[in-house]
């Protein structure tokens, strides 16, 4: 297939890349560098531009013929979202609009979206599946709702077959290193155990130790990239096939702790990096978890890296290549 992704030089676009081009898809990435790297993109071609600039945008679709569309280009700073709503409309939802009237005037037939378990907000149970209420509470997750809601309501009218998946917390990197995570200023927390132990970080701050969870620490569904990114491949091969539209969870159906987490960092790394405990941090629920039934009977996908120690040890490896490069 020809497919257009959008955000293809960020840390989730760019791993789908790779694994695009290993399937033998032709990739084109529609990226403006704001956050990803010219270096990251392994495969098929770039085209740096921003999804605000409609004539860049079109001569892009004038120019091929797309079979679908992966749209990853987005903010995705929780924080920044509160401080900065509209930064957030623009980028998110707007420009997903624009993306989608390029969809439908040029006829492509399928569209897969990075949506994100932020469109729960504060779920009244840990574990979520796809009909929990969407009640996002901060600028991100709404910004993602929306253009879900678009996505929803165009298919409905006769645009593209489309997978929204709602990714729960993205972690780890390429198996061999050759890309991973490398946004600066980074907050995930993985990454921020990482950067502690390799001593770029002083210390890891744990936000909360006094939740209703057992070691009183919020729990996380953690998803090792390689897994997400393999969604995007059979999400695509579902739609081809003539599946019908979908919302799915992409998550392992289990958390963890941020202490356990701490501890499976200082496991693999073998280093004793400071952890201090830190006041909650705002807007953070107690515990997500995906119920990952829907995404395992319709797309037939099956996780490969479930594993706490190997998310680590694999985000562990690109840390080290990455403060050496
Ligand atoms: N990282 C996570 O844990 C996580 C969780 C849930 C959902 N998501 C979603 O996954 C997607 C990718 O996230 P990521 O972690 O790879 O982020 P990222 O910042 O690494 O990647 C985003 C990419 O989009 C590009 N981009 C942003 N705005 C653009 C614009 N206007 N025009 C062209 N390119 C633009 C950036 O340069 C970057 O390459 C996002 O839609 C995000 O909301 C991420
Ligand atoms: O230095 C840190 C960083 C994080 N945490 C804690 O670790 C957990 C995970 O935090 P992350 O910032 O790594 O991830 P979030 O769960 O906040 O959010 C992530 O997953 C969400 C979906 O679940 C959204 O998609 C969002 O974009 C993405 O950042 C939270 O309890 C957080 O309080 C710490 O204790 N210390």
């Amino acid at each position: 297939m020809k497919i257009l992704v959008t955000g293809g030089a960020g840390y989730i676009g760019s791993h789908v890349v790779r694994q695009l081009g290993e399937a033998g898809h032709e990739v084109v990435v529609y990226d403006n560098l704001s956050t990803g790297h010219r270096w990251a993109i392994l495969s098929g071609t770039l085209v740096e531009g921003d999804l605000a600039d409609g004539e860049r945008l079109d001569a892009v679709f004038e120019a091929h013929r797309f079979d679908a569309v992966l749209h990853f280009a987005a903010f995705i700073v929780v924080p920044e979202s509160v401080a900065e709503p509209l930064k957030y409309y623009a980028n998110n939802t707007r420009n997903t609009l624009g993306l989608l009237e390029r969809v439908q005037r040029f006829g492509v037939p399928h569209f897969v979206f990075s949506s994100t378990a932020a469109v729960y907000g504060m779920p009244e149970q840990s574990m979520v599946d796809e009909s929990a209420p969407l009640v996002p509470i901060n600028p991100y997750g709404a910004s993602k709702m929306m253009s879900e809601r678009m996505l929803m309501d165009l298919g409905v009218a006769g645009g593209p077959s489309y997978v929204a998946l709602r990714y729960f917390n993205v972690a780890g990197a390429d198996p061999e290193a050759r890309i991973g995570q490398a946004t600066p200023d980074a907050t995930h927390l993985i990454k921020v155990a990482c950067q502690a132990a390799l001593g770029q970080r002083e210390r890891l701050q744990i936000f909360g130790t006094d939740y209703p969870t057992p070691d009183g620490t919020c729990i996380r569904d953690y998803i090792h990239i390689e897994d997400l990114a393999r969604a995007h491949l059979a999400a695509l091969d579902y739609l081809a096939g003539g599946g019908a539209s979908a919302v799915l969870n992409c998550g392992y159906g289990r958390g963890y702790s941020v202490r356990e987490v701490a501890d499976a960092v200082r496991r693999v790394s073998g280093v004793e990096f400071r952890v201090d405990e830190a006041p909650r941090r705002a807007g953070d629920p107690p515990a997500l978890v995906a119920d990952n039934t829907r995404i395992r009977r319709e797309l037939g996908w099956t996780p490969a890296y479930d594993d706490l120690d190997r998310i680590v040890a694999d985000a562990w490896r690109w840390e080290r290549k990455f403060a050496n490069q």
